[in-house]
């Protein structure tokens, strides 16, 4: 069935998206909060910055107009960095229509209030009927339709499988699941393991290094997120340990291509500026560390990263105090 979809964010994430709604014969716009972007978008058919060879069909529109973006449309797909979900949100509330359904893609945790992307769009939104799309996606492979699995998450197997049908299509594949913390905190937790495992590469660490971050990484996920309420199985799932492998492993993951710089001795920054694309490992790297305190948990990776983030720590240390925790049986 046809239906009206907006994508809000025409970043990287945004424009890929755009890309499979379009394919799926939606009626879709796109719109930025940057008029240059939007300017550029129209002009080139394709963000050259973001996302540079994925072309975007004439029948996407492109705007700036919010208003017209989010009125009498059957979706909203919110794809900006989620340091603006909270803006953005906020300015579009006021032409969000009772129930209609948002869906976040951003993956983040905010970091004064320790909120994910949903619950902050309940917040400044609540009448309305809010989503999660995550797993193993990078834009540039979704761009060119390559095969992809990821899953839809909301409060009502109703709503998921909305969402499902209206992203569903025969190179994007996508499950359906209730479970949206779990859905969530895996994947804003993942990018932080990610910027570590960047971190080993950099460092000329092997293999066997990175398989040990991914394996006791995504132990460090299930932990806090079964202890915040997520599911045992979304964190063995696409969101989860998908997605880990592959920020990790991808030559298109900005997380770990940002832990690679820092581990060649970058500071955070002049890795996020290399990177030019959002780092949202960082933004979250904090915000871990306090739900960990929160639900009181153990997250020795996620300490050691914010420790070389924004405590001057060295990588080679931070591996070394790793290594040398107190032995401890596997699981406990
Ligand atoms: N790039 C990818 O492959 C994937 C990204 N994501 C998530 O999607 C989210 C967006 O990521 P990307 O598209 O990669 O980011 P990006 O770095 O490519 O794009 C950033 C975009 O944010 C928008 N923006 C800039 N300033 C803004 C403001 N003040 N208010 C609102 N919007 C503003 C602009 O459209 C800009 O192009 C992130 O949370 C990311 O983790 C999730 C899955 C895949
Ligand atoms: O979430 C992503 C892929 O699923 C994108 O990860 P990066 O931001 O590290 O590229």
């Amino acid at each position: 069935m046809k239906r009206k979809v907006s994508v809000i964010g025409a970043g990287g994430w945004g424009c890929a998206l755009a890309c499979v709604l379009c394919d799926n014969g939606h009626d879709v716009a796109l719109w930025s909060a940057l008029q240059e972007e939007v300017r550029l978008l129209d002009e080139n058919r394709e963000n050259k910055a973001k996302l540079p060879g994925v072309r975007l069909a004439d029948s996407i529109l492109i705007t700036d107009d919010l208003p017209s973006a989010c009125k009498d449309r059957d979706l909203l797909v919110f794809a900006v960095p989620s340091v603006f979900i909270r803006s953005t949100a906020k300015s579009a509330s006021p032409w969000v229509r009772e129930g209609q359904v948002i869906v976040s893609v951003a993956k983040g945790i905010e970091e004064n209030t320790l909120n994910t992307m949903t619950d902050i769009i309940k917040e400044e939104i609540p009448w309305a009927d809010v989503a999660v799309l995550s797993g193993p996606s990078h834009a540039e492979e979704v761009g060119r339709r390559m095969p992809t699995t990821v899953v839809a998450g909301a409060r009502s197997d109703a709503t998921a499988r909305f969402v499902q049908d209206i992203f569903m299509n025969d190179v994007f594949r996508v499950y359906a699941s209730q479970d949206m913390i779990g859905i969530e905190l895996g994947g804003a937790l993942k990018n932080i393991i990610a910027l570590a495992a960047g971190v080993v590469d950099g460092l000329g660490l092997g293999d066997n290094t990175k398989a040990a971050l991914m394996t006791r990484g995504i132990a460090e996920i299930t932990r806090l997120g079964q202890a915040a309420g997520g599911c045992q199985e979304t964190f063995a799932g696409l969101s989860g340990i998908g997605d880990l492998i592959v920020t990790c492993t991808s030559r298109h993951s900005r997380n770990h291509n940002a832990g690679e710089l820092i581990g060649k001795g970058y500071t955070a920054q002049q890795a996020m500026d290399e990177v030019k694309m959002v780092v949202e490992g960082v933004y979250s790297a904090r915000a871990a560390k306090k739900l960990a305190k929160k639900y009181g948990v153990t997250m020795p990776i996620v300490d050691e990263v914010n420790a070389v983030l924004f405590e001057g720590k060295s990588a080679p240390d931070a591996m070394n105090d790793l290594l040398r925790r107190e032995r401890k049986g596997e699981f406990g």
